[in-house]
């Protein structure tokens, strides 16, 4: 962390919620910089460093920070100043009490809080503003998810001379289920703000038209949009706004390097030892979310022990739970019913010096993230609904040695591309139990075909493609 930059000179601007690291207070009162949580940042840091100047608006983190502009892995970062009135308000609730629960299918239900409502617009326009602040004339902004929906109208009244794409890296949902929203309008409108509007899959594009259509009354397209390709349109008075799908990805050739370098490899084997040299490991490695079917797989594991399936002296589950959101009630409310399970499974299967269930609740090294992955047996991601799912893709990228098995949820957005996991229905208990149970001892030579077709994709669909099909479809000319 260095230097300050100046504003107004930027020509590519990133604007999310978190900047990509957060600031944290050390107990002598210092602060320091650590990575930011989640796949958002994951995916969007390469894209920013293959450039050669990027900028990046967004909250560092905690509540009531006043921070410069400073410069962090060649990314000049923004910081936008959130009170804790704002964090409470915008962050824990709207976004994520709010928007989070009904874009995920109403897994709980969405409070509608009309308070909640108005700090989210005033916290969208205070991104908006930082925004306009920030970018050169003509620049082209990127704003990214569902907590920052009204900045591409906001951003437009403010800066008719920018290009500006917005994507939403989590489900959109059913029409129905959007239909609850009090603010719907308020919503489609703030989105068409931007040229081009992006999604993971088809499904969400489509829903999106359907609404431009039912709630505004506008023209669009009726034809379905295609996986970028066939791009949605909506015609407003004075532009088309275009609609259309991009799945994410990971940064595969990365990911093999790492996974392929051999401090890593002898990690992983030493990561096995440590774990008293079990027949298989499965592996599980989420933010504790309760979209994430954490509880799901420790149910699915826990039966499977329970009937003798399952060997608990040859057998192993590391579930690596990354904090999120920890002052949300849902939140709360799983981290201790995930806990509960755990206990439940060590305490009914584990000896002493050898619990079944190893749990982190706290996150590590992506070394020892990739080292995980290359000791993992089976790889169990399986939400209830999840957006796209980064986990799913970094693992079988890991796996250039065609090792391991992927056993994925169908309500994950990567289940669209990953054909060859072990797909299973989450709310198919039953099914999760014998897909785990196939998933242990597959046929050799057939493990192997299916990760490779899995490492495959993943290499050939990376983030790297992910952005320029965006960009490219934003403006021929921007890379
Ligand atoms: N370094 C590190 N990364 C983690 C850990 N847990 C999760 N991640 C990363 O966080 C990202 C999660 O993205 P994704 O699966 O799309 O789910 P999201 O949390 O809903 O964005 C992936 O890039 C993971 O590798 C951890 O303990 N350490
Ligand atoms: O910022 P937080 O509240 O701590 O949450 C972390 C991120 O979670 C969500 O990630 C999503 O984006 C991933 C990449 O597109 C996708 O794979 C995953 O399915 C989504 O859940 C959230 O959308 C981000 O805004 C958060 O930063």
């Amino acid at each position: 962390m260095k230097d300050t930059v100046p504003h107004g000179t930027s020509d590519f601007v990133v604007v999310a919620n978190r900047l990509p690291v957060d600031m944290e207070t050390l107990d002598d009162g210092t602060t320091r910089w650590k990575r930011s949580p989640g796949g958002l940042v994951t995916a969007l840091e390469p894209i920013l460093h293959d450039r050669e100047r990027g900028s990046w608006v967004g909250w560092p983190g905690v509540p009531d920070a006043k921070v410069e502009p400073i410069v962090s892995g060649g990314i000049d970062l923004y910081p936008v100043e959130l009170s804790s009135d704002e964090v409470s308000r915008y962050y824990e609730g709207f976004s994520n009490a709010t928007l989070w629960p009904l874009y995920h299918d109403v897994l709980v239900a969405p409070v509608f809080d009309r308070d909640w409502w108005h700090s989210y617009l005033d916290v969208n326009r205070h991104f908006a503003e930082e925004t306009a602040r920030t970018a050169a004339e003509g620049a082209t902004v990127w704003v990214q998810d569902y907590q920052l929906q009204l900045v591409p109208r906001l951003l437009r009244e403010m800066r008719p001379d920018l290009t500006i794409g917005f994507f939403l890296h989590i489900p959109f949902p059913p029409v129905e289920l959007f239909m609850q929203l009090p603010w719907r309008k308020e919503f489609v409108e703030g989105l068409l703000g931007a040229d081009l509007i992006g999604f993971h899959l088809p499904g969400g594009a489509n829903n999106f038209l359907f609404l431009a259509r039912r709630l505004l009354g506008l023209d669009t397209t009726t034809a379905g949009v295609g996986v970028r390709s066939a791009l949605g349109r909506v015609t407003l008075d004075d532009r088309v706004v275009r609609v259309g799908a991009f799945p994410i990805s990971v940064d595969s050739r990365q990911l093999v390097e790492q996974a392929t370098d051999p401090a890593i490899v002898e990690r992983a084997a030493e990561i096995r030892r440590e774990l008293g040299n079990p027949r298989k490991i499965l592996l599980g490695v989420d933010r504790l979310d309760y979209t994430k079917g954490i509880d799901l797989r420790l149910s699915a594991l826990g039966e499977l022990l329970d009937e003798g399936r399952l060997d608990p002296s040859d057998t192993v589950m590391v579930q690596l739970a990354t904090p999120s959101r920890e002052r949300v009630e849902h939140y709360m409310k799983m981290r201790s019913s995930i806990e509960e399970q755990v206990s439940h499974i060590n305490g009914d299967h584990g000896q002493i010096g050898r619990p079944v269930v190893h749990y982190l609740y706290q996150p590590v090294d992506r070394s020892e993230l990739i080292a995980l992955f290359l000791a993992a047996d089976v790889m169990l991601v399986t939400p209830m609904r999840d957006g796209m799912n980064l986990v799913a893709k970094e693992y079988v990228a890991c796996r250039a040695d065609l090792g391991g098995a992927l056993v994925l949820s169908e309500f994950a957005g990567a289940a669209a591309e990953l054909r060859g996991a072990y797909l299973v229905n989450p709310h198919d208990l039953d099914g999760v139990k014998n897909t785990i149970m196939a998933a242990l001892d597959p046929e050799r030579e057939q493990g192997r075909r299916r990760m490779s077709r899995l490492h495959r994709q993943v290499l050939d669909h990376d983030v790297h493609r992910w952005a320029q099909s965006f960009l490219g479809a934003l403006s021929p000319v921007v890379d």
